[in-house]
């Protein structure tokens, strides 16, 4: 099944480097390599065996001048990345010989790919299902190691293996039911209906276990949000610095900001913690009023993790206060910072002012408890449940809201079971449960979604 288009993008970032590639699918892109690629030993690109890299020349022919000095590899379909033709143009890196080829081939009659449109169109031709083309994307997007793990395991299938098997117990428990529908006998209805209901359990609890590992998951592909507070001094910097170094975290700067919301990215034991902070807010020396700042108001609400910084050396304050004031609904960890120097704090009195939060000694300065409190973090993410990231299956919110109301649907038929409806109605619940399930595979997906979610994709991929 070929797309009519043949599409072209630039496949590689932006910018400086050492090589660039621009890429073509679909069935022109053969003939429009043709008019353009010069090969240096061969008179035509077809004298050569497909997957086989060839250096040559790109030539515009309409003025003959040379574009630049390549190596182009075609593949035949359907053995591709998009189960179409594919061409690879392998140019200088920089901005300046991709441009120019990709224009040189869109004059040659190919369009400009949609973001996402390669994948998109490896999905459309059955080659991969739409859960690994979204594992795609996760991947280009990981943050840590461990979050391109998950992608990649997703990739290779192991959410939609699982899919794939609940759907088709689903499909025999919907076979049962329509052979029942069709030859209604009384003697066999009571048995079948405890059958039924088994069943149907054993796939809530398929469900169950899958959606066990969103809250994981999510973590592990998009980052904990995560709050450093404290008042001027108790070692926010020190701490940030400490888990950076630990860490061979990747720093970024958001783009498009005004320079003062700094985002760091530091990888906890394979978790990324999103830290946000606002350079401006560091200079304002009164606590209430840093939190008080819009900003750090907006990322501290947002915060899915507080960590509160105090320092053991000194009485506790107002503004230590104030800020505790502010932690109940917070999923806290509150560090006593400078155990180096005296103790002066009562842990009695600070436990009663943070009841049910953890409270964990450390020295940045000595390096001590920064462990503990790495431990105690990675604990908080798995929450117990998942004992392993490979195990965790669900990491798309899209995946978790079909879950979710594949496993309502799913009640809601074990309900009607149990009521002994007709099942008529049970039958009605369960195919709900299937086409839920299949809108992670795609099978079920709508052209309004699948056109979403590959809009978010980056362009040439
Ligand atoms: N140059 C280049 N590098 C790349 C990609 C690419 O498209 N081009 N990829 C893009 O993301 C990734 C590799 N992913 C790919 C996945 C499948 C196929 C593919 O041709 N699959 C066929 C044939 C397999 C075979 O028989 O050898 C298939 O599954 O039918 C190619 C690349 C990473 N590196
Ligand atoms: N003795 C001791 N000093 C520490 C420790 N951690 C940090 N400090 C020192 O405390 C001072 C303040 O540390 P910072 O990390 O700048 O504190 P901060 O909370 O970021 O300060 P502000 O940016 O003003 O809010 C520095 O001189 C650090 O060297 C510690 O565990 N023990």
């Amino acid at each position: 099944m070929m797309a009519e288009n043949t599409i072209a993008a630039i496949a590689t970032a932006p910018g400086e480097a050492g090589i660039g590639i621009v890429r073509l699918s679909g069935e022109k892109s053969i003939h429009i390599l043709d008019k353009i690629f010069k090969p240096t030993k061969k008179n035509s690109i077809r004298d050569y065996e497909p997957r086989r890299i060839t250096h040559g020349k790109i030539i515009d022919p309409d003025t003959q001048k040379i574009v630049d000095e390549v190596l182009v590899t075609y593949m035949k379909g359907p053995y591709t990345y998009t189960a179409e033709d594919v061409v690879e143009i392998n140019c200088h890196g920089g901005m300046v010989p991709v441009k120019n080829i990709l224009d040189l081939v869109l004059r040659q009659g190919a369009f400009m790919a949609e973001r996402g449109e390669f994948t998109k169109r490896a999905f459309l031709n059955g080659r991969i299902d739409l859960s690994q083309a979204e594992a795609v994307m996760d991947i280009i997007k990981a943050k840590t190691s461990t979050g391109f793990d998950v992608a990649l395991n997703q990739l290779e299938g192991s959410l939609s293996n699982e899919v794939k098997a609940i759907r088709h117990d689903l499909l025999e428990v919907l076979a049962h039911i329509t052979v029942n529908i069709d030859f209604p006998d009384d003697d066999i209805e009571e048995l079948t209906y405890d059958k039924l209901e088994q069943d149907s359990i054993k796939i809530l609890e398929k469900i169950d276990k899958l959606l066990d590992t969103a809250h994981t998951g999510k973590i592990l592909k998009e980052g904990l949000n995560t709050v450093i507070i404290g008042k001027p001094n108790v070692g926010k910097s020190s701490l940030m610095n400490a888990l950076l170094k630990e860490s061979r975290a990747i720093v970024t700067d958001v783009p498009g900001t005004t320079r003062d919301i700094i985002e760091e990215i530091i990888s906890v034991k394979g978790i990324p913690l999103r830290i946000t902070d606002t350079a401006g807010i560091r200079e304002t020396e009164d606590v209430v009023e840093k939190i008080g700042v819009e900003r750090s108001k907006e990322s501290f609400n947002k915060a899915d993790l507080v960590i509160f910084i105090l320092n053991a050396s000194e009485t506790l304050s107002i503004e230590d206060k104030e800020i505790m004031d502010k932690l109940q609904h917070k999923e806290t960890i509150v560090l006593m910072n400078k155990t180096d120097l005296p103790n002066v704090i009562d842990l009695d009195e600070l436990k009663e002012l943070l009841p049910g939060k953890s409270i964990i000694p450390i020295s940045v300065k000595e390096n001590k408890g920064l462990d503990l409190l790495e431990d105690k973090i990675v604990n908080m993410v798995y929450e117990g449940k998942v004992q392993r990231h490979e195990d965790s299956l669900v990491t798309n919110a899209r995946h978790k809201r079909a879950l979710e109301v594949g496993k309502t649907s799913m009640e809601e038929g074990i309900e009607a079971i149990r009521s002994g409806l007709a099942l008529d109605f049970v039958e009605v619940d369960i195919k709900n449960c299937w086409e839920s399930l299949g809108e992670i595979t795609g099978d079920t997906t709508s052209e309004d979604m699948l056109d979403r979610i590959f809009s978010s994709f980056c362009i040439g991929k």
